[in-house]
Parts: structure tokens; sequence; C-alpha cells
């Protein structure tokens, strides 16, 4: 099993942008130290010994910095080692209104501001295509933890097997590896970009969100969104497999009762919030105690939820998120505190690898007894097996495929066209210029013709020679623009061509082994839909990749922008909230990622 050499939890420090910043109280020093200094509270009396100065060491201030740099210092690592097959856990803690909702998931609808979450999930699919050697297998789930209670964030999505709680309801449960589970959270499979993207903006549109004084659009819960990655190898035919977790967390803002008086439902949400908040700083103390054997997980939903995310089996980093104005010194002493704790927790995450159980089976039997196990008859040749799965079972995604393929050497075929007109126009502008140089040289070695006024009189050659190249070199703008746009339509059609091909061949190699490979038993077990995953993709999610031509033109030049939107929109439109449908402001901002 491999390990990452074990170290402890990574702990970095993020500032809300605010025009009254407490430069005199908070004191950045080297990008790793912060020092707070705290006026002394005279109501204790003139004499007394409370400290005024604190000073905390981080692995990173985050101060003024864009989301790209906090998703590459925070999440990137995190991200790819989860794709190896470690645990990660993003988690962003602080104050109301702090900014840990802009960190985690960014502002709603704007690409360039999108937070860790999307950038994760692009990050993901960008490894998992690179990565041919392995198939992967991913799941995401969106759980909210309000007033102590687990909602589903995902369960308005229907068909999707696993959705709904069960007799018994949600509950965190332990699993035998010493992990923990939560019984009756959907988990959706995604197969792209934009799939993952319509769940998180589909589970965003369901989450409880309350105003607050200090922020109006406060969330009053405690977010966990998973992706679940799975990873086979291609090559290696054994039953080992790799799987992870990356719970990337949205805590509900830790707030001072006193300091914002709530009544009523916002009272009660208040001290849930702060109960659990209290519970898990408990827990972060106990965990960093190396001599404690026990810790206290299972006092909150939070805490509990959490068990296997917090240090250990795990690459954690916490985002300590404050509101740095003088009002609010107290609250960053306080999440600063919490920060220091986190970062005294040891992390000794593994790669979480399985046997799989039918390909064990497999092997087990064809070693043993093959001729009792394995189909009666043997597979056919895989190239005649494929000719035949693109004519039956991958039927749809095989024509999708075809579609795209032609769609891409029509504008293959139009960049071609494009290319040659475009150098045909600059070479006519290239001897245009060159005569109309030529001829002003001999007009001036002939000497300029004055009009009766004074002025220089352009000879009827010349002027016509002057309005073609003016004329040329519109229409040559007009032809760059026009071949800037089909070169990103081009790049966005050789991805969907790459993506149907990848699926193509993912759903073959599962229906091969499913149909052919596997013992008679085992496929009637796959077949009644038991506990063994089927590998096939539904049909309708490979409709989902279809190329919608149109609505792509406005975004051509970004792809990874159009999926961002097109998700966002998508939910948008069915969930039919009064939420504005979001393009990008203007090309340029689009393509430069802030
Ligand atoms: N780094 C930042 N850059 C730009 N705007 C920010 C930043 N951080 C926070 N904001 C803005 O501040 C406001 C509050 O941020 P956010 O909702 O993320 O806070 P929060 O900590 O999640 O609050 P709560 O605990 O109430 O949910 C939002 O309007 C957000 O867009």
């Amino acid at each position: 099993m491999s390990t990452q050499a074990g170290s402890e939890v990574k702990v970095f420090l993020r500032t809300r942008p605010t025009a009254n910043f407490a430069e005199n109280l908070i004191e950045y020093v080297d990008g790793q130290t912060v020092n707070v200094h705290q006026k002394k509270d005279s109501r204790k009396g003139v004499v007394n010994n409370q400290l005024n100065s604190w000073s905390f060491r981080l692995d990173g201030v985050l101060h003024d910095v864009s989301q790209e740099e906090v998703y590459a210092r925070v999440g990137r690592g995190v991200v790819l080692g989860a794709v190896e097959g470690y645990n990660g856990t993003v988690m962003c803690f602080g104050q109301t209104g702090a900014g840990k909702t802009y960190t985690i998931t960014g502002a709603s609808g704007s690409y360039q501001e999108r937070g860790i979450i999307p950038r994760a999930i692009q990050e993901v699919f960008h490894e998992v295509d690179q990565r041919s050697t392995h198939t992967f297998r991913v799941q995401l789930s969106y759980l909210e933890i309000y007033n102590e209670s687990l909602v589903d964030l995902l369960a308005s999505l229907r068909g999707c097997p696993g959705a709904g709680p069960g007799p018994g309801g949600m509950a965190v449960v332990e699993e035998a590896c010493g992990g923990v589970s939560i019984r009756g959270l959907s988990l959706h499979l995604v197969h792209s970009e934009e799939e993952a993207l319509n769940l998180l903006f589909e589970g965003e549109m369901n989450r409880i969100i309350g105003t607050h004084a200090l922020n109006k659009n406060s969330s009053r819960s405690h977010c966990i969104f998973t992706v679940h990655i799975e990873s086979h190898s291609r090559t290696l035919s054994e039953a080992k497999y790799v799987t992870s977790k990356l719970n990337l967390v949205d805590l509900a803002g830790s707030e001072r009762l006193g300091k914002i008086e709530p009544e009523g439902q916002m009272l009660k949400e208040a001290m849930y919030i702060n109960k659990s908040l209290s519970f898990l700083e408990q827990a972060i103390l106990a965990l960093a105690d190396r001599r404690r054997d026990h810790i206290p997980f299972r006092q909150s939903k939070l805490t509990h939820a959490l068990k296997d995310s917090l240090g250990g089996n795990c690459n954690t980093v916490l985002v300590a998120n404050i509101y740095g104005e003088a009002a609010h010194v107290e609250e960053t002493l306080s999440t600063l505190r919490f920060a220091s704790r986190m970062k005294r927790v040891q992390t000794d995450p593994i790669i979480n690898q399985h046997t799989d159980p039918v390909v064990r089976l497999l092997l087990l039997y064809g070693s043993s007894s093959a001729s009792d196990c394995l189909p009666s008859s043997s597979p056919p040749p895989k190239a005649d097996a494929f000719e035949d799965f693109k004519a039956e079972q991958g039927s749809e995604i095989n024509r999708i495929l075809k579609e795209n393929k032609v769609v891409l050497l029509e504008c293959r075929a139009r960049l071609r066209e494009l290319t040659e007109g475009v150098n045909t126009t600059k070479r006519e502008i290239d001897s245009t210029s060159t005569t109309l140089r030529q001829w002003k040289d001999r007009q001036q070695s002939q000497g300029q013709f004055i009009s009766a006024d004074g002025v220089p009189v352009l000879d009827e050659a010349e002027l016509s020679l002057v309005l073609r190249l003016r004329d040329l070199k519109t229409h040559y703008r007009q032809q760059y623009e026009e071949l800037h746009c089909i070169k990103a339509e081009v790049n966005y059609c050789q991805h969907l061509v790459d993506q149907c091909r990848t699926r193509l061949l993912t759903e073959f190699e599962s229906w091969y082994n499913e149909s052919f490979l596997l013992p008679e038993e085992v496929q009637a077990l796959l077949r009644s839909g038991g506990t063994i995953r089927p590998g096939l993709v539904p049909v309708d999610k490979a409709l989902s990749l279809h190329f919608e031509r149109r609505r792509y033109e406005l975004l051509a030049d970004s792809p990874s922008a159009t999926i961002f939107y097109s998700a966002h929109n998508r939910t948008v439109k069915r969930v039919g909230q009064h939420t504005h449908i979001c393009t990008p402001i203007s090309p340029n901002i689009m393509t430069t990622d802030r």
C-alpha cells in the first residue's frame, strides 16, 4: 500500500476584501505569520493581566488573491491526491460573511470567480481524460446538516439509484474499514465535468440560506460536497482497485450570539451551529493530542460525518476565513485559534486499495475449475464484438460520436478554407502596400501636385490604391475574427469527439467483460440489479453529450467556461428560479482567468 509521508493538516488564512481592513490590529509578517493586537478591555478594570497580542503561524496567508491562486495553493494538491487514491478534505471555517462559501463554491454564475468545488471537478475530469491506463468511476453526493438533521441536497433528482432515505431515514454509519458513510444519501454517477456541475448547481439551489445581519445570503447549515472516485487499471488484469473520497466542506458561520442578538428561528439555528462547531473544536483538540485514544466524534452529526475526513487517513486542508475589520477582531482571533489547533492534527494518508469481488471470483474460478464457472462458449474476438456493440447496446453513443465527427470535419474544412482566404488577403495587402509605396516614391521624386488652395492633391490611381488597401484591411480583420472563432470551435468539437470515443470504449469494455468474461451466475447477479454495479451507462446520460452547436457559438473560445455556464443555466432553467441566466460579459473576460 502506498503512503504519503505523514504530516500535519495544512492551514491557510483567507481574508474577505474590505476597504476598512484593520491594519493596526492585524499584521501579516512573512506570508505565513499573522499577529493580532487587541485593545485591553477597559470594562475589566484598569489593572488586568489580559494579553493583547497574539502570533499565529500558518501554512500561508491568502490576502488579496484571486480564486485561481486560492485553488492552486489550497485545492490542487488534495484533488490530485484524490485521483491517485488518497482521501482529501478541504474545509472552510470562519465567522458569518467571512467568505467561506465564496472560497469553496465561488460567486454564483461567474466563471472567473468560481470556487474550489467547480475547479476541483474540472481538474478531476481533466485527469480522468489524461490517464488512459485506468478506467474511472466518479460519483457525487451533496450533504447538508441543518439543525442536526441530515439533508440530501440532490434528493430532488429523480430516477437515481439509492435516492431517498429509506425506512430508517438518513444516518451516519460506521464502516468496517474505520470510515463512515451516510445511509440514505444519494450517490450520482457522473461522466463529464458538465454533468458534475449540473449536480453542484442543483444542490446549491436546494441549500438552506437565511438572511443574517452580516451576510444577506448566509448559509445556515454545514454542507459537504463529496467526489467519490474509483479507478481500475486497464492494463493489469488484477482484482485490485483504488477508491478515494474528496470532501469539500463549507461550514456554517461561527458567531457570538451576544453580538447579533438573533431571535426565533435564527436563534435556534445559531444555537445548533455554535454547538456543532464547539463539538468540532473538541474533536480537533482530541485529535491534536496524541495521548488521547478516544475522539468524541459522535457528539454531533457534523463531527460524526467528518470522522474519516479530519486528519488521519486524509490529506486535510483548512481555510480559515476572516473578515478583517476592527469590529470583528474577536471573531478573527477565535478563527485563528481554531486554525492553529487544527494545524496540530496529524495526517497519515494511505492509498485506499481494495479487491474487486467480481474479478477475484473470476480469477479464483479461472485458476481452479474454470469449466464449471466460466461461460460455456469462449468469448468472441474483441474486434467483432466491438462491431456488434456499436450496432446494438452502444448504438446511441456511437451515433453521437459519428455526428460529432461529421461536425468536426465540417469545422476543419471551414478552417482550412478560411486560413487560405486570410493568407490570400494578406498577400494582396502586402502587394498593394508595395505598389502604393512605389507610387509615392515616384511621385516624391517628380514633386507633389498642390491644389490652388495649397492642399496636396491625390492622383486618381493613388487614390484607388489607398481605397483598395483600406477595403483589404477591413476584410482581413473580419476574416481573422472568423478564423479565431472557427479555431475555438474545432478545439471544442475535438474535445467532444474524444469524450464520446472514450465513453464508447469504456462502455464497450464493461459490456464485453460482463457479457463474455464473467461466470454466468455473476452475470445473473448483474442483470437482477444486485449489489454488484452494472457497468453500462444509461443512454439518456449519453445523450447529454449531444452537441448543442448553436448554444455554444457565443462561448466558442473557452470550452471549460462553456461547460460551466451551460451547467449553471440548465439548472437555473430547470428549477425555474428568478436567477439570471448567465453568459460571459465579454469574450476577453471569459478567457482570462483572474
Ligand atoms: N475573497 C473575496 N472576494 C470577493 N468577494 C468576497 C470574498 N470573500 C467574500 N466575498 C463576498 O462577501 C460576501 C459574503 O461571503 P460568503 O457568503 O462567502 O460568506 P460566508 O463566510 O460563507 O458567510 P455565511 O457563514 O453567512 O454563509 C459575499 O457577497 C461574497 O461574494
